[in-house]
């Protein structure tokens, strides 16, 4: 079951400067930042509420976030559900139709387990699930 947005992952050229400006939107500072070596990026994180603003720069030219900025600009790049469970998730929506990115959840950011679900199968929009390793 998905059970909230738990993140909206924005790609931008430049961290710092994208974090003092959404420091100064949201009137609060990031609570971490996080590089993820697999998925060649660096990230800030703030809190808005339950949700999460996932600020992510490219740390490789094979990063997805610098092919995306290449193609498409800065801006929005994925939304993130939380999810209880993400294998039966994943089960889920594969049985629905969607095209899933990855064989088996992975490390993401902020003690997740995540999966991407594809671009071209959910209206030009990514997906992430996330489920909280506990
Ligand atoms: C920090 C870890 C983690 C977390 O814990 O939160 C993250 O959020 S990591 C975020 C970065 N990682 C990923 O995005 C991994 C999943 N993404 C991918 O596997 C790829 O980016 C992709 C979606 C499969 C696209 O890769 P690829 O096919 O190599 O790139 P193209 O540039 O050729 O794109 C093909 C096609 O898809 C469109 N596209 C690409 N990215 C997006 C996007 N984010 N949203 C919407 N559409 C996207 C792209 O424009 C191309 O479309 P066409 O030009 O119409 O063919
Ligand atoms: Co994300």
């Amino acid at each position: 079951m998905m059970t909230n947005v738990e993140h909206i992952g924005i790609a931008v050229s430049d961290l710092l400067g994208a974090e003092t400006l959404y420091a100064a939107l949201l009137g609060a500072a990031p609570y971490k930042r996080e590089e993820v070596e697999s998925e060649q990026v660096l990230t800030s994180f703030f809190k808005v509420n339950q949700t999460k603003i996932e600020l992510l720069q490219a740390t490789g030219p094979d990063s997805a976030i610098a092919r995306f900025i290449a193609k498409k600009g800065e801006g929005i790049h994925h939304i993130a559900f939380e999810v209880d469970d993400i294998l039966a998730e994943m089960d889920r929506l594969r049985n629905a139709g969607f095209t899933l990115l990855n064989e088996s959840p992975k490390r993401g950011a902020d003690n997740k387990l995540v999966c991407f679900v594809h671009p071209k199968s959910a209206y030009g929009v990514l997906i992430e699930l996330c489920q909280e390793i506990r």
